[in-house]
């Protein structure tokens, strides 16, 4: 491997990969081809198979069935050292007694690499992960980002095939984790390493990654570019996850002309299906974003009693229930007070129909987490 600057591989292939603990499946039949180069994000709630699927990849956990190919070549069968992959975790897990360099140096010096040649790939490595000055420290002297970079620069000057990463950004504050977001794109335009990068966070596998799969029980859900999912998620657990807050389960009126017509009493929206919608009932996903005070001419339009309203700098984040008990959640840019009555629009084609009974009203059964609303954690950051 040594040598090597860019994808080292065309690409790689998971063939019904499938592990199971005990009588449990944690992953089930993936198939998934990984181009070299491509920077893939494993994306799902907690529980979701992940770490099960990256474990699988790296070679700590034995397939219950299923293969691995790196181009021609079957490789679930070898030790994680001899699949010449790159690890970062969470935890970094780091030598607390080393120095910056000789952690860094460490993976190398195992490897029997020559000292100049040491010096050499540790002070690049240093360099890309902009720690050089840092170099003589030990880890406890560092930040919760430094140290992060030291496991980048620890895994990355091997040259891995790929290096796959677990939640590396967990354990940071919430500005360092997005600063580091930043790096590890950065680096990861700059090297072309392949990679795959396990996360929970939307938002972070939106902004990384050159494509996503998202998972639910061991299944994959949907794979697709940042711009699908996030724009056409296929199911409403996507949707819920993918920042889709408002999971409205209405009756289905009408279905014409490619448009669904869904609601109740006084409340109409019309939306675009995104599956067949045949029965009675219909799921209405739509972004708070996507909601705008409605003006003159509007015609998707609905009536609220505005119950809660928070400031969050450019805009207000907001909560209003409609007569039916449907509790809705928008933005706008300026304040609205409690109790106010206010009249909200949302364009047809950011109204997402999918099948299904979705989530009651307020006074039937649980307005705010029904069981369309995706997973317990699906919310956007910005939305905790
Ligand atoms: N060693 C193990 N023994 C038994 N069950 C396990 C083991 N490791 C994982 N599981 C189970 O497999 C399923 C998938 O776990 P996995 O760690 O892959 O999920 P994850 O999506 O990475 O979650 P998290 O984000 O919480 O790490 C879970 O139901 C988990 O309880």
């Amino acid at each position: 491997m040594a040598g090597e600057r860019r994808a080292a591989f065309d690409h790689l292939r998971l063939e019904g990969v499938t592990r199971r603990f005990g009588s449990a499946v944690a992953l089930s039949e993936l198939d998934l081809r990984i181009e070299g180069g491509e920077f893939l994000a494993l994306l799902g709630p907690s529980g979701c198979g992940k770490s099960t699927a990256l474990n699988c990849l790296a070679g700590l956990l034995p397939l219950s069935a299923g293969s691995i190919w790196l181009d021609g070549e079957r490789i679930d069968g070898l030790p994680p050292e001899r699949r010449g992959f790159g690890m970062v975790f969470q935890n970094y897990a780091l030598f607390p007694h080393l120095s910056v360099r000789r952690n860094v140096a460490f993976g190398l010096s195992v490897r029997r690499v020559g000292k100049a040649e040491i010096r050499r790939r540790v002070d690049e490595a240093l360099a890309l992960v902009e720690l050089t000055e840092h170099a003589g420290k030990l880890p406890g002297q560092l930040s919760g980002g430094q140290q992060q970079r030291v496991a980048i620069a620890r895994a990355v000057v091997l040259r891995p095939r790929l290096v796959l990463m677990d939640e590396p950004l967990s354990n940071l504050d919430a500005k360092l984790r997005v600063q580091m977001r930043t790096e590890i794109r950065r680096m990861h335009q700059d090297l072309g390493l392949t990679t795959v990068y396990v996360t929970h966070d939307q938002e972070e596998a939106l902004a990384l990654a050159d494509r996503l799969v998202v998972l639910r029980a061991g299944k994959v859900e949907q794979i697709g570019t940042p711009e699908e999912v996030y724009t056409y998620p296929s199911s409403t657990y996507i949707a819920g996850f993918m920042g889709y807050r408002n999971l409205l389960g209405l009756p289905a009126v009408t279905t014409e002309n490619g448009r669904v017509v869904v609601g109740e009493g006084a409340f109409r929206l019309t939306g675009v299906p995104q599956e067949r919608v045949s029965g009675p009932r219909a799921v209405a996903a739509v972004r708070p974003e996507d909601f705008r005070r409605a003006g003159p001419g509007d015609r998707n339009t609905l009536d609220v009693r505005v119950e809660v309203s928070e400031f969050h700098g450019r805009e207000v984040a907001a909560e209003g229930v409609t007569e039916g008990g449907h509790v809705i959640h928008f933005r706008l840019p300026e304040r609205v007070a409690p109790g106010e009555r206010i009249e909200l629009a949302v364009p047809v084609e950011r109204v997402l129909v999918f099948a299904g009974t979705g989530a009651g009203t307020r006074a039937g059964t649980g307005a705010r987490t029904g069981e369309a609303a995706g997973p317990a954690d699906a919310a956007g950051p910005e939305e905790a």
